[in-house]
């Protein structure tokens, strides 16, 4: 059984979207939005054995824009980051990251091509402080050999230093000051939830690919987190592709929605064209809806 994210019609349960829209800075959409895509996808097809996890996917992200990806459970959501991260190579079709192309994305050069993600559980070092988790999130970036690093001067100085100023930027950014030198382990769920944002964003990623960061929140973390993926990408142009169960967040947050269901993209538009779908209304429900169409649904 598909998780319900409508009610009879294309209403958002429980969640009032308007509630999500942060206050302050807020760009409309396509404000961001530049000439070329931060990532395209072209004709993914990804399966495990017998089982299709991806079929046919197209898809095109503008640079600065926020795209969620919605879909009942096995939908391919996670295939799909796990694609275009790099940690599964499709069986066919590739993958564009601001305008160079791949077959298969090379993991180890994400941070080079200006991606970060976070994950679907936890990833912290929960015995590290917040700063330092934070810290390692910019590691990857950093050009240094391994004896500049090991020897400490030169350019692994500046890059320790650039990435100590960087996190100490983001932990204020991201209001985690005051809990800066405690163990991330210690945190409450949402407040480890936005270390991991912070260690994302400390790495300056062009793009930035968020699976599931509230999950398991509460109302008022969600609200929090919600206002602060929209605040990076005001603040930094970040295009953000967002995984989202809660549908209340997924319409106040985003400015486009891919929707997915059995590996296929069924429906990609506004909040509002999306909410309006029927495929979309039957892929959550389940169900044929030839009563008014005449069954020509
Ligand atoms: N590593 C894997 N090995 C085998 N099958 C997999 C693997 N990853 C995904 N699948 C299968 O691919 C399909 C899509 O899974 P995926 O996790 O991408 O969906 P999802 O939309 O993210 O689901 P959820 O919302 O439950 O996280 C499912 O049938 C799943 O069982």
């Amino acid at each position: 059984m598909p998780d319900l994210f409508f009610e009879a019609g294309p209403i958002p349960l429980g969640v009032d979207p308007v509630a999500f829209v942060p206050a302050g800075r807020t760009a409309p959409v396509g404000e961001h939005a530049a000439t070329s895509a931060a990532l395209r996808l072209e004709g993914i097809e990804l399966s495990f054995g017998g089982v299709t996890a991806l079929s046919g996917v197209d898809l095109s992200i503008a640079k600065g824009e926020i795209r969620a990806v919605i879909g009942p459970n096995g939908a391919g959501k996670s295939s799909l980051v796990n694609v275009i991260s790099g940690l599964y190579r499709p069986d066919r079709g590739r993958v564009w990251i601001g305008g160079r192309s791949f077959g298969h994305v090379p993991t180890a050069r994400l941070a080079r091509l200006g991606v970060a993600r976070t994950f679907q559980n936890l990833a912290l070092f929960k015995g590290l402080s917040v700063r330092d988790n934070i810290v390692l999130g910019r590691v990857d970036a950093a050009r240094s050999t391994f004896v500049e690093q090991l020897v400490g001067l030169g350019r692994a100085r500046r890059e320790r230093e650039d990435a100590r100023a960087r996190a100490d930027a983001i932990i204020g950014f991201l209001g985690l000051g005051a809990v800066s030198e405690r163990l991330a382990g210690t945190l409450a769920y949402g407040l480890q939830k936005r270390v991991e944002l912070a260690r994302a964003l400390v790495a300056s990623p062009q793009l930035l690919l968020l699976d599931e960061p509230m999950a398991g929140m509460t109302v008022t973390e969600k609200r929090e987190m919600a206002h602060f993926v929209r605040a990076a990408r005001d603040e930094f142009g970040t295009t953000i592709l967002l995984i989202e169960h809660d549908i209340g967040v997924v319409l106040g947050l985003s400015d486009r929605v891919a929707v997915f269901d059995h590996g296929r993209k069924i429906a990609d538009g506004t909040p509002a064209e999306v909410r309006g779908d029927r495929a979309v209304i039957d892929a959550y429900l389940g169900v044929a809806h030839d009563d008014d169409t005449g069954g020509q649904a």
